[in-house]
């Protein structure tokens, strides 16, 4: 389908007000949607179903699902335009946020100074003017501009609409190879990747680090850690360590997503009391922001060969499960002609309230310089 055509389906049924997701993966030349084909709220709690899931931060059995099943999918390859991000402007920030913000800051490092938990992720949401008839045309920007990240565009009529650039895998799995990682520590890109990271970064990256193997270990049948590495997302530098294995086909893939779900990268450690002091603290409601989103149990067929004239050795064509999940960054919500972006940092006992801000304003630009 040329990517024309792929738009004009999208536009077409968005018009019906009727759910669908468009996404590419990191690294993807194609761009799929899944349209469902009624309004109907459908959920899944044991993650067996094949489709496309869309998850709260909160409330985990509120997983909502396209199921394939009820879905016209659509693909594309997609010709990246123009890649450069064209900074609109000095934004305008409210002092009155940006207090707010420091407050809660504040409170999270006197709360890590009585030992209620080590690091916990406050974040805010900011608003600005966007109207819905623009949607379509931002996901088309963020597709140019955030190759490297998974990119999205999710609508449900009784839920809302949501798009972003999350550049961090929740969970992979393949067969019964999963793959995850654990992504903290930020600093701006200037030009290079190669930079020094201070302590309290590598600390709290070490942090997240630590709570996935901890709560993996006796819930998958290998792991192993691989180095922690820089990675550029967007105009951001992040500190990422790959961490895989096999999983236990017993326990399969919802009991990883139930370990694994809210990770230190988006609440905290210990994970219950810094999910409270978030939810007593931070003054909104993040609904799906640092939830996750992605496919579930699609199938996948290889074939070992795939010379057409060896046809014994076609007969090994294997069809695999895979699913990929991503937690949901760098995104917004598209609401009562707003678009609401959300964004938040790590905090631990070394932070410093001003460059907690900083960080904030610095990942509102993903989102925000293409508005
Ligand atoms: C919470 C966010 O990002 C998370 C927090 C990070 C940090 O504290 O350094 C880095 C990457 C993400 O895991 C966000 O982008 O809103």
């Amino acid at each position: 389908m040329t990517t024309l055509d792929f738009f004009e389906h999208l536009n077409i049924h968005f018009n019906n007000d009727l759910p669908f997701v468009a996404y590419r993966k990191p690294n993807d030349g194609v761009v799929k949607a899944m349209l469902q084909d009624d309004a109907k709220l459908h959920y899944t709690t044991n993650f067996k179903a094949s489709g496309f899931v869309f998850s709260p931060f909160q409330n985990k059995n509120e997983n909502i699902l396209f199921p394939l099943e009820n879905c016209k999918t659509l693909k594309t390859s997609f010709k990246i335009e123009d890649k450069t991000i064209t900074s609109n402007s000095a934004f305008s920030v409210s002092e009155t946020s940006k207090q707010k913000h420091l407050d809660l800051v504040e409170k999270a490092i006197a709360e890590i100074n009585t030992n209620t938990f080590k690091k916990v992720v406050v974040s805010r949401v900011e608003a600005q003017d966007f109207s819905k008839t623009e949607t379509l045309s931002l996901l088309q920007k963020l597709l140019n501009t955030y190759t490297t990240a998974m990119v999205y565009c999710w609508y449900h009529p009784k839920v809302g609409l949501w798009l972003g650039a999350t550049p961090e895998t929740l969970l992979k799995v393949e067969g019964n190879r999963f793959l995850t990682m654990s992504l903290a520590g930020t600093q701006p890109y200037i030009d290079t990747e190669e930079v020094i990271w201070q302590a309290k970064e590598k600390e709290e990256q070490q942090l997240v680090t630590n709570f996935i193997v901890d709560s993996l270990q006796d819930n998958v049948n290998t792991l192993n850690v691989g180095q922690t590495e820089t990675i550029k997302a967007g105009k951001l530098l992040h500190l990422r360590t790959k961490i895989s294995g096999l999983l236990d086909p017993e326990k399969g893939l919802v009991s990883v997503i139930k370990q694994l779900h809210p990770t230190p990268a988006v609440c905290g450690l210990p994970k219950q009391n810094a999910q409270q002091f978030i939810i007593n603290n931070e003054g909104y409601n993040r609904e799906f922001y640092t939830g996750f989103l992605g496919e579930i149990n699609l199938k996948q067929s290889k074939t070992r060969n795939t010379n057409r004239r060896n046809v014994e050795n076609n007969a090994y064509a294997t069809v695999k499960s895979v699913s990929h999940v991503f937690v949901n960054l760098r995104c917004l919500q598209i609401k009562d002609n707003q678009a609401l972006i959300y964004v938040g940092g790590g905090i631990t006992k070394d932070s410093i309230p001003e460059n907690e801000w900083d960080e904030t304003v610095a990942k509102s630009k993903t989102v925000k310089n293409l508005l």
